[in-house]
Order: C-alpha cells, then structure tokens, then sequence
C-alpha cells in the first residue's frame, strides 16, 4: 500500500502544510497526526511535542487530529477506546461509553478480534446512544439494531448494561425517559457528574459527523443546537431521515472526558474544514461546537481531512 504522509506534529494556528522536518518517529506507520490549536479553542494538549507541554498545562481542553490510512483508522480507534476502557475499569470499577449511528460501528471491528475481545473488561461496559432514532428496537433505522447486530450482540456486555430507548414511547416521552434513566445511573455513581457544570459526565462519546457538520441529532440552524437545560432532548423534525429522535444536548457532550470524533470520506471535507478552520465569526456546525471538558480527538481519514 503506498501512501504519501509522513508522520508530523504541528502547531497550527495558521493554515500550514505537514513538514517532514518534524516527523516523529513514534507516530503511528499509517497515520499523520496534527495537533493544534485554531485560535477557536481554549488550548491544546501536543504529547509527542515537549515544547508545547507549557500550554497543554494552561489548557482546560486538548484537542488532537489523526489523519489515517484506510485500515489504520480502526486499529487506532480500537486501541483508542481499550485503553480508556482499561484506565476507567481499573479506576473505578466502570466504563461509560456512547454510541452513534452511522458508519462508527463499522470502525469498532477491530475491538471484536485479538487481543481486544479478549482482554477487555467487557463486564464493566455500559453503554448509551448519544442519539437514538424513534423506531422499534428491531427496525432497520434503529442506532441500537445497528449497534446490537454489528457490535453488541458479539462481546459479553450484561444486557442490563446496554441503555436503549423505550421504542414505546413518543420522542418526547422517549427523551424524558432517557433522562430518567441517566439521573438514577447518576445517583448511583454509574455515571459521574462534571464538578463544573453538574451534567452527567460520560467517559468516552463516540460520535460521528454528517456532511452537513451535524453530531449526534444536533442539526446546524436547529434551535435544540442552544439548549442548554435539559439533558436529553426530541427533535421530530430531522433533516436526516427518520424525522424523530432523541439526543443529548451540548452541556453532556461537552461534559464527557474523552470524545472521538470518527469521520471519513470526502463528502465531508468542506465540514470538516469549516468545524476546525472555519472562522470566529461566522455560525459555527454542531462539530465546531464539541468541546468537551477532557480530551476531543478527531479520527480522519484522508477524504476527509483533504481540505485541511
Ligand atoms: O443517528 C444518526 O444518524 C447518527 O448518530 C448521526 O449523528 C451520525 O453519527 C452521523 O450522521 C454520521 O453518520 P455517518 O458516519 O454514517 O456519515
């Protein structure tokens, strides 16, 4: 497989091409990996780059992205999300992960082989939708058929670990009911609490991203994009087929302690681009909006990163 990346740490406040002068030897064979800071955020985390290591200190918010070649993108993700499953069940006993829709379950595969399938604590997994579409648990538009058939249903996750929808009920009722659940896994210290802002604080959000910037079920020009009180919320009007589902908001998405931002193909080149070049000023996507109390680390490939 021939590729032209090399591997490369920068610092990008400005539009800047790779610079092999700084490649880095560690990085992953099959990836570039940018980390900057576009003049948006609050600050950056560059491990691989000592130099940079005083403003990771000042920083609240580390923001990493990894340009991958094909293949590599899932092994990344795959050792991305063992090692965090490892650090919190050892931590505390927990893993709090949220799914979407999409193509990401497609990019978990890889936890379902060695050495991952195995050594995972799989046990102490629960596991959310970081948006859910309103439809029976067996349909065809169902995150949790998608989830359930091509990821779930293949590691030993107690079902009572595993959060769906009650698909009996109207989106409203359905996102009440979610919230429901999520204070009393709250109560009972399943899920943390963000000491800043009191929202539930997940451990890792995987989230995709849509052409048009959209994450989870959070839509650009949509009026749920500003709420800001509630937890889980309906929309009965998405613009992405179907019309009805329940999100989380933006305070528990940017409440977590690492988000993966998993986005491929060219098709959404010009998003990506806007979400992390795009300028002050202008209305920000949804993707321009992630800023999560932790870690956010975008897993690209090169489609999608084309207009970086
Ligand atoms: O239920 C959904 O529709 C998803 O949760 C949605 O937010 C998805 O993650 C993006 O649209 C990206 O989807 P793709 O990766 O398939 O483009």
């Amino acid at each position: 497989m021939a590729y032209t990346y090399t591997h490369s740490t920068l610092r990008l406040n400005t539009p800047q091409t790779p610079s092999p002068s700084l490649s880095n030897p560690n990085s992953h064979p099959s990836s570039t990996r940018f980390s900057f800071k576009p003049l948006r955020f609050k600050g950056l985390s560059i491990k691989s780059n000592k130099r940079f290591i005083s403003e990771a200190v000042k920083s609240s918010m580390a923001v990493e992205v990894e340009v991958f070649e094909k293949e590599a993108l899932a092994v990344s993700l795959a050792k991305y999300v063992a090692d965090l499953s490892n650090k919190f069940t050892q931590q505390r006993g927990a893993f709090t992960v949220c799914l979407s829709g999409g193509s990401l379950i497609n990019y978990l595969q890889k936890l379902l082989e060695a050495p991952y399938v195995d050594s995972i604590e799989w046990g102490k997994w629960h596991v959310f939708w970081v948006d859910e579409r309103v439809v029976p648990k067996d349909h065809e538009d169902s995150n949790y058929k998608l989830a359930f058939d091509g990821f779930l249903s293949k590691v030993p996750i107690p079902s009572g670990n595993v959060y769906a929808i009650n698909d009996a009920l109207s989106a409203e009722g359905a996102a009440d009911d979610y919230e429901t659940c999520v204070k009393h896994l709250v109560n009972s210290n399943v899920i943390t609490s963000s000491s800043i802002s009191g929202f539930p604080k997940f451990d890792l959000m995987l989230l995709g991203m849509g052409p048009d910037g959209h994450v989870a079920s959070l839509f650009p020009g949509h009026p749920l994009v500003q709420e800001n009180k509630k937890w889980v919320t309906s929309i009965t009007d998405s613009p992405k087929p179907p019309p009805e589902r329940i999100t989380f908001t933006f305070p528990v998405i940017n409440a977590s302690a690492y988000i993966a931002l998993v986005v491929t193909g060219s098709g959404k080149a010009d998003a990506v681009h806007s979400a992390l070049r795009g300028s002050e000023t202008a209305d920000k996507l949804p993707a321009a909006l992630v800023s999560p109390e932790g870690e956010l680390k975008w897993f690209l490939d090169k489609g999608a990163a084309s207009k970086l």
